[in-house]
């Protein structure tokens, strides 16, 4: 079927969706809307709101749920069982009971959460529940017009590539989106029969116990600390878990708010995001500013040091991270202690691991491929998962989620910088001694959007240009690692790897969760002004090739 087919196809479907596709005058507009279906990308199925196939609409999220819910048929014998649970953005909770119900009509039974709830708290309900599956509606930290689907297995894992593909080639196997909901029940009808099942409070009650079974330090410490949930699910768990300390909440930020009205992005990768947070801590004079993404696996981290709230990217916090997890449990590592992270993050906090005599793994980027890990380390238990990371602020400590966890990861930011603030320090300062002991690493991170049709075509037209440049790119580039040729264990994915001397990388690659292309540098010299130097000279070629 052809753009136009489906279009006049999808009139027919109600009077809303009509509506709306009638209202669409520009022709790139309707080709972005039909040109292809949605699609796995790093983290599930994601889009922006609105009638399409590649749109997030009742119908593909019906058509998702219905594709999803007949591979766990085919996969399971017996009665089988999802958990279902979403966040804080508009239509997102219609998206849970749209799913729900799909589920339900193939005699899935659906435990589904009547609160927003974050990334982590659904992934550990598929755990503590023996579920086959979990399903998280949310498009995480990307704007407001997006929605998304996360889709996790039986462990609480985000379906990695292989079942991934599965999935999809039974949603795909189903060709008319209007006919998903045919015979399907209301939510009501479903709740009397039993097969949708509210939940909430033991599994609150229960993640809460389990995160704060990876607290680390509780001295009494006078830390003061901002923390904003940026609209999302953050704002009842991650304020539990730091009930005995001094916090102030951002009020502005305070209620789920889908509109997200007070930040461009709810993003904590944003400078911006942590502008409110930062404004509220110099009026309490607080040690830190945390922020938590809508759907709560992501947090960011201002720090007062001088007087200055400084900001700390996904790899500082990371480093220190695995520093101060390190340095309390040191007496427990042992040689099957392991770390994890991904290609694109940055070596600081990894050979702070070796230096604890830790094992490295890395995976690809996103967290499923790290809670992979931990599941593969469970199996063969010839590893021990101590802690996760990814440079987009995602963290995790713990196995009592199989994705990244802001509730655990702010609760240990809060313990770790206590126990700085005790010894007189900040966590700049904590910072900086890491830099003295292991070197000097400046990591950024460059994202040029573009976006429909054309810009994705950009972006793959940009990364054969890339490979057609070749070492030609930049004078001192030792080798070029491409990961399209699968390597080491890896599964094949379209990211370029610059390796420089004396450490020091870069990376390209596509975003699977937006419409970007990501450049990633970490620098690594003694002299921090020659590595500022030597960034801006990498920025300018780069971008003079991707603006062109
Ligand atoms: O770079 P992207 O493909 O957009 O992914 C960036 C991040 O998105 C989500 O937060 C995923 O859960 C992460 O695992 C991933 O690192």
């Amino acid at each position: 079927m052809d753009i136009n087919q489906k279009y006049n196809l999808w009139l027919t479907f109600d009077d809303e969706t009509k509506k709306e596709l009638e209202s669409v005058t520009d022709k790139k507009e309707i080709e972005d809307r039909f040109y292809k279906d949605l699609e796995f990308g790093t983290g599930g199925l994601r889009g922006i709101m609105g009638a399409g196939t590649n749109r997030m609409n009742s119908y593909t999220v019906g058509k998702a749920s219905l594709g999803f819910a007949k591979y766990l048929k085919d996969k399971y014998d017996g009665e089988i069982s999802v958990v279902i649970a979403c966040d804080s953005r508009l239509n997102s909770r219609a998206f849970e009971w749209d799913s729900a119900r799909v589920f339900a009509s193939q005699g899935i039974k659906v435990y589904a959460y009547t609160q927003i709830v974050p990334v982590p708290m659904l992934s550990f309900a598929t755990r503590y529940l023996h579920c086959n599956a979990g399903v998280m509606i949310t498009a995480s930290h990307n704007p407001k017009e997006y929605n998304g689907y996360k889709a996790y297995d039986n462990t609480g894992c985000q379906l990695c590539t292989n079942d991934a593909k599965e999935v999809l080639s039974y949603i795909n196997a189903i060709d008319d989106y209007s006919s998903v909901y045919n015979d399907v029940k209301t939510v009501d009808e479903y709740i009397s029969d039993g097969m949708i099942v509210g939940i909430y409070d033991e599994l609150f009650d229960e993640f809460i116990k389990a995160v704060k079974t990876q607290s680390l330090y509780n001295e009494h410490s006078e830390l003061k600390i901002v923390y904003t949930p940026l609209h999302g699910t953050g704002n009842v768990p991650v304020r539990k878990v730091l009930e005995d300390k001094i916090v102030y909440v951002v009020k502005e930020q305070e209620e789920p708010n889908g509109n997200f009205p007070t930040v461009v992005s709810p993003n904590p990768e944003d400078r911006k995001a942590l502008t409110l947070g930062i404004e509220l801590a110099k009026e309490k004079d607080a040690d830190i500013v945390l922020g938590t993404d809508p759907d709560c696996d992501r947090v960011g981290v201002a720090v007062k040091h001088n007087g200055e709230y400084v900001l700390l990217t996904g790899n500082q916090t990371g480093a220190l991270l695995v520093n101060f997890v390190l340095t309390i449990k040191k007496d427990s590592l042992n040689s099957k202690s392991t770390l994890v992270k991904t290609i694109v993050t940055s070596e600081l906090g990894a050979n702070i691991g070796r230096s604890f005599g830790l094992q490295v793994e890395e995976t690809l980027t996103g967290f499923k491929y790290i809670g992979d890990k931990i599941n593969k380390f469970e199996t063969s238990g010839e590893r021990e998962f101590v802690i996760g990371y990814e440079e987009s602020y995602g963290y995790l400590v713990g196995t009592h989620a199989r994705d990244k966890d802001g509730v655990v990861s702010s609760m240990l930011v809060c313990e770790m910088a206590a126990w700085y603030k005790n010894q007189g320090k900040t966590l700049v300062d904590g910072l900086n001694e890491i830099y003295d002991k292991y070197g000097y690493y400046l990591d950024f991170l460059d994202s040029f959007v573009l976006k429909g049709k054309d810009g994705a075509e950009k972006i793959q037209n940009l990364m054969v240009e890339f490979r057609n440049i070749g070492n030609e790119l930049l004078p001192d580039i030792k080798e070029i690692v491409d990961f399209k040729d699968g390597i080491r264990d890896l599964p094949k994915e379209n990211v370029l790897k610059y390796i420089f001397n004396v450490g020091s990388w870069m990376a390209v690659r596509p975003s699977g969760t937006e419409p970007k292309i990501k450049v990633y540098y970490s620098i690594v010299d003694p002299d921090k002004s020659k590595a500022k130097a030597r960034l801006e000279e990498i920025r300018q070629t780069i971008s003079s090739i991707i603006n062109a």
